[in-house]
């Protein structure tokens, strides 16, 4: 059984509203001395209750029975999901790995999780966990939510149907979802396998970067973040909760299901964006700008401009630029890189960067197009347009340092060599 989507609406971070059931929603306040339907009213805070009114994020879920209701905790072991970024020292090396390998035995969103890097802490409510998942069966009486941080998922391959407290989300390759830290979801796969990315931000909530003198379109447009409908369902039978805190899982039995929430109001909810809506600007003069111009969404920092996120995404797009070498540069980044490929092929990579897999560029590390990009670029007619079809690559850039986990170090799909891909960079200088 799964529970069906419902819809959706439009718009980020709004003031939603929506009620699977006519008359549930009360009128003119949240909490009244009895719901309609017969139904709980539970707040959700997902910022602190005073936060300025701009940031502040709550919503008013009206459910079956309140998310208290369920069994005590335990530990759950599922060591490959962790934020163990440990603190001795870090490797400055480029890394590079192939796509994380399907499992050979059956695994669900959860179990499929492979952390490969991250900084920060939950405690410390500010860094990221960086994660892939490799699954190939649905969470099955399995409903999970992380304590420690929103979940921006990035379907590399397969698609995912993810019922939440607040509705359905359907997602495929090139649409992201974000899961607000603390909801309630299941994830099932309509095409048996499925594999991709999580960022999991301990810090303050993504949201759309100011655009300045771009003016007031572009970019990510809010219209076309979508946030579900309510949907609900009525279930009961032996379950199991998986609850994410302070960097480990821990499992107790529920006796229903806990997506149970029949409507809800409030800014605090899921919602996913179709990254080929993305309105990519770019140079139509000279040099290729910096990447903050491909700015899906951010977490800021404490300080202005320096995030502890910035997830940013490589789409189709026009190359124009005259007396330019149009790819990426090569460059050194206080910030941290690490990217991903989730559709085609990246224009600063002719080889070796697939889509499922992932490369860490650290703070200071050199990086750039690969020898043979190089070549072809220096080489290239400007005097026509090179188009960029077939690609959607993404970054998790963040202002601290991304520790590689030990896993994704050891790993057999990481590739050791993956330096070679400058060393035929040939010397071109002459007096
Ligand atoms: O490939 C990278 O390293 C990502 C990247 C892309 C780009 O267009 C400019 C700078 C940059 O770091
Ligand atoms: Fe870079």
């Amino acid at each position: 059984m799964s529970m069906e989507s419902n819809g959706y609406q439009s718009g980020f971070g709004n003031e939603f509203a929506s009620e699977a059931l006519p008359g549930t929603l009360p009128v003119g306040r949240n909490s009244p001395q009895r719901v309609a339907h017969g139904l709980y009213a539970e707040q959700l805070s997902g910022t602190a209750f005073t936060a300025p009114r701009a940031e502040n994020r709550r919503s008013w879920l009206y459910r079956i029975r309140p998310a208290a209701m369920h069994g005590r905790f335990e530990r759950l072991e599922q060591p490959r999901f962790h934020n163990d970024f440990g603190d001795g020292p870090v490797s400055p090396d480029q890394m590079r790995w192939d796509p994380l390998p399907m499992p050979t035995a059956p695994a669900d969103f959860v179990d499929g999780l492979f952390t490969m890097a991250g900084n920060g802490s939950p405690a410390a409510q500010s860094g990221i966990g960086i994660h892939l998942y490799a699954a190939n069966r649905d969470m099955d009486g399995r409903y999970f939510h992380d304590a420690d941080g929103e979940l921006l998922i990035l379907p590399q391959q397969g698609r995912l149907h993810i019922a939440t407290e607040f509705g359905v989300l359907d997602v495929e390759p090139q649409e992201i979802a974000v899961i607000p830290r603390g909801v309630r979801f299941q994830v099932k796969l309509p095409d048996g396998e499925a594999r991709g990315y999580v960022c999991e931000n301990f810090g303050a909530l993504l949201r759309l970067p100011d655009l300045g003198p771009i003016g007031s379109n572009g970019l990510a447009n809010p219209r076309d973040f979508l946030t579900p409908n309510a949907a609900f369902e009525d279930v009961e039978g032996d379950f199991e909760l998986v609850a994410k805190f302070q960097g480990h899982l821990w499992r107790a039995d529920i006796g229903h299901s806990p997506l149970d929430v029949v409507g809800w109001h409030g800014n605090y909810a899921p919602c996913k964006y179709d990254l080929r809506r993305f309105n990519t600007i770019g140079s139509i003069s000279f040099d290729h700008p910096d990447p903050s111009i491909f700015l899906v969404l951010h977490s800021p920092s404490d300080t202005p401009g320096t995030s502890n996120l910035d997830f940013v995404i490589f789409p189709p797009r026009w190359l124009v630029a005259q007396d330019t070498f149009r790819p990426p540069w090569f460059h050194r980044n206080i910030a941290s890189e690490f990217m991903g490929l989730v559709h085609g092929a990246y224009d600063a990579k002719a080889g070796g960067f697939v889509p499922g897999g992932a490369s860490l560029h650290n703070s200071m590390t050199g990086h750039g197009p690969d020898a043979a990009t190089f070549e072809k670029a220096s080489a290239a007619d400007l005097s026509k347009p090179d188009v960029i079809i077939d690609t959607m690559a993404f970054m998790f850039e963040s202002r601290a340092v991304i520790r590689p986990a030990r896993q994704a170090v050891d790993a057999d799909h990481r590739q050791h060599d993956y330096q070679a891909c400058w060393a035929g960079l040939r010397r071109h200088f002459s007096l």
